[in-house]
């Protein structure tokens, strides 16, 4: 039969342009996808939950599991350490299931150089820098000099778009939900992911298959 491999739908975006928020929705809406839930050196913020937003260590233990090779990626991200751990992601993978990540530019460079064939990437624009900036400060779990950080490092974010498949623009989140949900769902019918795909055809053209 034709089953297939699981594939990597990465989405990237200057902080505040609505990720994490197209990411819950995402979930919510579809069975064989899960979340790559990151390790992170940065603090948690009020609402957050250990082990669903992220997975919050300190520095010598993120050096720890970087040196003994557990991380599929990782980077530096305005002053923490961000990481995805490599187990759950290869499991899911390998059960043909897929998996969601919310990491940059940096960490996406990494799992392209690593695993092409296997990576969707896209990257969601918010509809202008005045709005990126209102999102950032109602979401009110950043101090004044953190939102002021991010949107410093917004534009340099966006310098990387060109690296990406897909590109949404985030104005309307349902909207944007469900354009993610499209390249989902044709990206899965890709002909390198089946696998068995030859042999079922063989039999299709010789008349064994039934
Ligand atoms: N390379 C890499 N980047 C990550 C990882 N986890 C999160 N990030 C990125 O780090 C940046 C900061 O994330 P976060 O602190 O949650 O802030 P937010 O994007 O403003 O909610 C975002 O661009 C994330 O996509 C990871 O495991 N690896
Ligand atoms: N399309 C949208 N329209 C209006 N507000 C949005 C939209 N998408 C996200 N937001 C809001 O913007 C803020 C930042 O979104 P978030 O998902 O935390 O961004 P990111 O994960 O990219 O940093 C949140 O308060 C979220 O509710």
């Amino acid at each position: 039969m034709i089953t297939r491999r699981g594939l990597m739908l990465v989405l990237s975006s200057p902080s505040g342009a609505g990720k994490t928020s197209i990411s819950r929705k995402l979930l919510e809406r579809e069975d064989e996808l899960s979340m790559s839930v990151s390790v992170t050196t940065r603090p948690r913020r009020p609402g957050e939950v250990q082990g669903r937003d992220y997975l919050f260590i300190d520095p010598t233990e993120f050096q720890l599991m970087a040196n003994r090779n557990e991380l599929l990626e990782h980077a530096k991200v305005f002053g923490n350490y961000y990481g995805t751990p490599r187990g759950a992601v290869e499991e899911a993978l390998a059960a043909g299931k897929d998996v969601l990540f919310d990491i940059d530019w940096q960490g996406t460079q990494q799992l392209a150089a690593n695993a092409r064939q296997d990576l969707v990437s896209v990257f969601i624009l918010p509809p202008s820098t005045r709005e990126l900036e209102r999102r950032l400060r109602t979401r009110a779990q950043d101090s004044e000099e953190v939102v002021a950080q991010r949107m410093a490092k917004a534009a340099d974010e966006i310098s990387h778009y060109p690296e990406y498949q897909y590109i949404v623009l985030n104005d309307d989140i349902a909207a944007s939900v469900e354009k993610i949900r499209a390249i989902l769902h044709a990206e899965r019918l890709k002909r390198e992911r089946l696998v068995g795909l030859p042999d079922f055809v063989r039999g299709l053209q010789d008349g064994s298959g039934d």
